[in-house]
């Protein structure tokens, strides 16, 4: 039988409002509207992807991979064009994205778990579970501000590892961390994986996590679907094409 599809992307345009770059003095003497410009980093993409479906995004730096994850994660709303997540519950797992500094970490789980669509109580149980996983020992009722990239990275991954949303999203998550969280958290994608019912977004530069990991892979080129389908077919121009 037919899957159903977990994500429905159609005719997606992401756009940025920069300020054109001046002189500090007359920035500040001069700013008026007109001195914004838009820059569209997503240009009409359409995919979909099915339910269970492990699905890569490769691309060159600034192809609107990122851009893109944070489109379907709520983060950032289309310009034009629909995401339709089917009424899954999805999480983005991505470093430097939704942690508030001044909180610790013990109170970023809850607030990240409250915006990932949990209630308290659901939190609430799960919370030394994750606390168990990340294993920050003594940080983690320590502000999230104290905290190195690695160790920032490794109670994200937690959390949105333990929780388990239906779709996961994860912005190269993977290469940071020390090798022991590394291995860790590896197992524990596998893991997620495996669950036939959940649907996986990666984006990332190894091509060799993602020839492991991979159901279909998805060619982003400068902000255009440049190629999706069978992950070996398409890593394998995507190298071609990058070396
Ligand atoms: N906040 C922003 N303001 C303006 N432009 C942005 C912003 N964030 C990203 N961009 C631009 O949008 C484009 C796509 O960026 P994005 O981060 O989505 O690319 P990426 O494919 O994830 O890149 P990388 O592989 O380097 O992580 C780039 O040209 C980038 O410069």
């Amino acid at each position: 039988m037919e899957r159903e599809n977990a994500i429905d992307v159609k005719d997606l345009h992401i756009s940025y409002k920069c300020l054109k770059s001046f002189s500090i003095k007359r920035s500040l003497l001069q700013l008026k509207k007109t001195d914004t410009e838009v820059f569209e980093a997503v240009k009409g993409v359409s995919f979909s992807v099915k339910k269970g479906e492990i699905l890569g995004i490769v691309g060159k730096n600034g192809s609107g991979k990122s851009t893109m994850l944070k489109a379907i994660a709520g983060i950032f709303s289309p310009d034009e064009g629909s995401i339709d997540l089917h009424g899954n519950s999805v999480s983005l797992l991505s470093i430097g994205v939704g942690f508030q500094k001044k909180l610790t970490g013990r109170e970023n789980i809850l607030l990240s778990g409250l915006l990932l669509g949990f209630s308290e109580e659901q939190v609430r149980a799960k919370m030394d579970e994750i606390i168990n996983f990340a294993g920050l020992g003594k940080f983690i009722d320590m502000p999230v501000k104290t905290y190195s990239s690695g160790m920032y990275s490794k109670l994200a991954f937690s959390i949105t590892a333990i929780l388990e949303a239906d779709i996961m999203l994860i912005d190269e998550v993977l290469s940071v961390g020390d090798a022991k969280f590394k291995k860790k958290s590896y197992n524990k994608m596998k893991e997620l994986i495996s669950n036939e019912d959940r649907t996986v977004v990666i984006v990332s530069h190894s091509s060799q996590q993602l020839q492991e990991l991979c159901t279909s892979i998805l060619w982003l080129h400068e902000g255009e679907l440049r190629m999706q389908g069978e992950t070996k077919k398409v890593l394998e121009a995507y190298e071609e094409f990058m070396s």
